[in-house]
C-alpha cells in the first residue's frame, strides 16, 4: 500500500510516535503474559472474537421489522458524527447514542434524511438521541451533523450508501473518501513536527458497517483488514490493566486525578498511537505464536474484544484519560 493510503500512514505514524514516546510504554513481556494467558491460542479458541454487537444497533433483525440497507448506512454515518467525548456527562455512553438514534430512526426513518441533518439544531440533535438533557459539546456536535447532511446532499445525492458504494468495496477508500468529505473526521495531529494519523471515528464508520451487514452488501471490503483498533480513551485502559501500557508517573498521576488534557498535547498522541500500536503488536506475537493461523483476529475484532472487556469494567477500572475532543 503506497503512505498515499490512509490505513498505511496511521500504521506507520503511530508506529513511529510509539518509537519515540516518553509518557507510554508498550511492555513486550506483557504483550507475551498476554498471549499465553487471556488471548492464548486455546483462549481465543473460545472466545467469539468475529462477534460485532449488535444490541444498540439498526440492523435487520430489528424487532421493528426491516430497515432498508441505506437507512442503516445513514444511521451508522450519523452514529459515528458523534460517537466521540462522553465523559463529560456521567450517564451518557455509546448505547445510548446508538440505541436512542434507533429507536427514533425506527419512529420515522426520515429524521436522518440529509435534508433533515443539514438544518440540524442543538435542540434537534438532543430530541434525535432522547437525551433529556443538554449533550456534551451539544452546539459542536450538531455542527458536525449539518457538516455530513450538507455534504451528502451536495456530493452523494443525500445518501451515505452512495459514499459507501463509491469506495467500491475498499475499506481504504472509503476512510480517504470519509476524511476527504467530511473535516470532523479528519483525526490527525502534529506531534514532534510530523503530522500522526489516527483516524478514529472515520474508521469506525467502516469497521461499523462490516460489523452491522455482517460482511456483505454495504458492508462488504475486500480490505477490512487492513483497519487499524479505533484510538478511544476506553481501550487504553484495558491495555493498562492488562500490562500491555505503561504510562509514566505524571501521566499516571494526572489521568488518576481526572486532570483534563489539552488536545493534541504529547501525552494524548503517546497515549492514542501506542494504543494502535500494541493491538499491531499483540497480533503479530498472535501470529508468531499461534499454530492455528485462522485463529489470528483481525485489528477490529481484537479492538471490540478490548472494548467491551473495557465497557464491562468501566464502574470499577481506573479512570481513562479525559480530552474535549471532537475525535473519539
Ligand atoms: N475502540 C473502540 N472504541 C469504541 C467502540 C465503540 C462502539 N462500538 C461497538 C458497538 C458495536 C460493536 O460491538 C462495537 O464493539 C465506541 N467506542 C468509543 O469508546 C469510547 C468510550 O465510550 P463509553 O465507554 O460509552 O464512554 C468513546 O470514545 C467511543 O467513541 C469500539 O467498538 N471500539
Amino acid at each position: 500500500m503506497a503512505l498515499s493510503c490512509p490505513l498505511q500512514c496511521v500504521r506507520r505514524t503511530t508506529e513511529h510516535v510509539a518509537s519515540v514516546a516518553n509518557h507510554v510504554t508498550i511492555s513486550k513481556k506483557g504483550i507475551e503474559a498476554l498471549v499465553s494467558s487471556r488471548l492464548s491460542e486455546e483462549s481465543v479458541r473460545g472466545l467469539d472474537l468475529r462477534k460485532w454487537d449488535e444490541t444498540d444497533h439498526l440492523v435487520e433483525t430489528d424487532q421493528q421489522g426491516h430497515h432498508h440497507p441505506d437507512v442503516r448506512a445513514q444511521y451508522m454515518l450519523v452514529v459515528d458524527a458523534v460517537n466521540f467525548c462522553f465523559w463529560p456527562d456521567d450517564e451518557l455512553e455509546y448505547e445510548h447514542i446508538a440505541g436512542n438514534l434507533k429507536a427514533s430512526v425506527s419512529e420515522n426513518p426520515s429524521c436522518i434524511s440529509s435534508e433533515s441533518l443539514a438544518t440540524l439544531t442543538p435542540l434537534g440533535l438532543r430530541a434525535l438521541l432522547k437525551w433529556p438533557r443538554p449533550l456534551p459539546q451539544e452546539e459542536e456536535r450538531a455542527r458536525l451533523v449539518r457538516e455530513v447532511g450538507i455534504e451528502l446532499g451536495r456530493s452523494f445525492g443525500g445518501q451515505a450508501a452512495n459514499l459507501v458504494r463509491a469506495a467500491n468495496q475498499s475499506a481504504a477508500e472509503l476512510v480517504r473518501l470519509v476524511v476527504a468529505h467530511f473535516p470532523g473526521f479528519r483525526d490527525s495531529c502534529v506531534y514532534g513536527g510530523s503530522q500522526v494519523f489516527l483516524y478514529k471515528r472515520a474508521q469506525i464508520f467502516v469497521g461499523d458497517l462490516y460489523g452491522s451487514f455482517r460482511g456483505e452488501g454495504l458492508g462488504k471490503f475486500r480490505d477490512i483488514a487492513n483497519l487499524t483498533m479505533f484510538a478511544d480513551y476506553r481501550v487504553p485502559v484495558t491495555l493498562l490493566e492488562l500490562g500491555v501500557l505503561e504510562y509514566g508517573k505524571e501521566l499516571s498521576g494526572a489521568v488518576a486525578a481526572k486532570e483534563v488534557l489539552e488536545p493534541g498535547c504529547p501525552q494524548e498522541v503517546e497515549i492514542r498511537a501506542c494504543t494502535v500500536r500494541a493491538v499491531e503488536m499483540i497480533l503479530e506475537e498472535m501470529r508468531r505464536t499461534f499454530k492455528d493461523a485462522s485463529l489470528v483476529p483481525m485489528s477490529i475484532e481484537l479492538d471490540w474484544f478490548l472494548w467491551k472487556e473495557g465497557e464491562k469494567r468501566r464502574d470499577v477500572s481506573d479512570p481513562h484519560h479525559r480530552v474535549l475532543t471532537i475525535f473519539y
